[in-house]
């Protein structure tokens, strides 16, 4: 059975949250929800540890995890197990608004893909932490990342509320710091490792929904 219950002040470790993406994926390429919610709470661990100006995004996220958890522990629950499944299942049993909102605004597939579309900043983000130079300014490349994915999907209010946190984000060495895994070069080198696998969930999730024409769902 899946976790029932979101925990919020653990502390963030971001080998935990490398290690929840790597065990993502089965021997087919399937992707576990368990373990990508699971992925998704450690970031939002480390995001409540960078203060209360980003609880509103902490919120908007901590919802949908829940979304999917009550899935997880629903009577189908076992469709539920990884994203293809949930895809077949829903989709044989019309449970999604495809193309315009009704009376399934609490679907897998649609809970998903807001996440699917956060991953898709996180990678951009990841990779731009990864590869900065040491003045560079974490607000700066959150932006960009957010600008280049997430902001498409936003309203003018959710970006502009978006933008305001971003400016709040610490500077890139305590970022680093409180990621809590050594030194810049070490954390470079875990990003480094943690990125591909992101990249790998992100384009089979992508590839799956463009497959089944769901990347839309309002
Ligand atoms: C190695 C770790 C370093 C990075 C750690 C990052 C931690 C990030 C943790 C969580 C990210 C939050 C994911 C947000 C999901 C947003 C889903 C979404 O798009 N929701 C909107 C649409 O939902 P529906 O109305 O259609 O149901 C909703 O309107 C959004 C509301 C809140 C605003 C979302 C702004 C997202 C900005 C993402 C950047 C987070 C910055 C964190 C900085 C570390």
């Amino acid at each position: 059975m899946a976790d029932t219950a979101m925990s919020v002040d653990e502390k963030f470790c971001l080998s935990e949250v490398l290690d929840t993406f790597k065990s993502c994926l089965t021997e087919n390429k399937e992707v576990i929800i368990d373990k990508y919610v699971a992925g998704w709470r450690g970031l939002v661990r480390f995001m409540n540890s960078l203060g209360s100006i980003f609880s509103f995004i902490s919120k908007d996220a901590v919802s949908k995890i829940q979304i999917m958890v009550n899935l997880r522990n629903g009577e189908n629950g076992e469709q539920y197990f990884t994203i293809q499944s949930m895809v077949k299942y829903e989709l044989d049993n019309s449970l999604v608004d495809i193309t315009k909102r009704g009376s399934h605004p609490e679907s897998g597939c649609r809970t998903l893909l807001r996440l699917h579309r956060a991953l898709r900043w996180l990678e951009l983000f990841l990779e731009r932490l990864r590869t900065s130079a040491e003045d560079s300014k974490t607000s700066v490349m959150c932006s960009e990342a957010y600008s280049e994915s997430l902001a498409q999907f936003h309203p003018w209010l959710i970006q502009k509320a978006a933008g305001m946190a971003f400016c709040a984000l610490p500077g890139r060495l305590t970022f680093f710091e409180v990621m809590n895994v050594g030194s810049p070069e070490q954390v470079v080198a875990m990003l480094g490792e943690a990125l591909p696998l992101i990249s790998e969930v992100y384009q089979i999730t992508e590839d799956l929904y463009a497959k089944h024409d769901l990347l839309g769902i309002p």
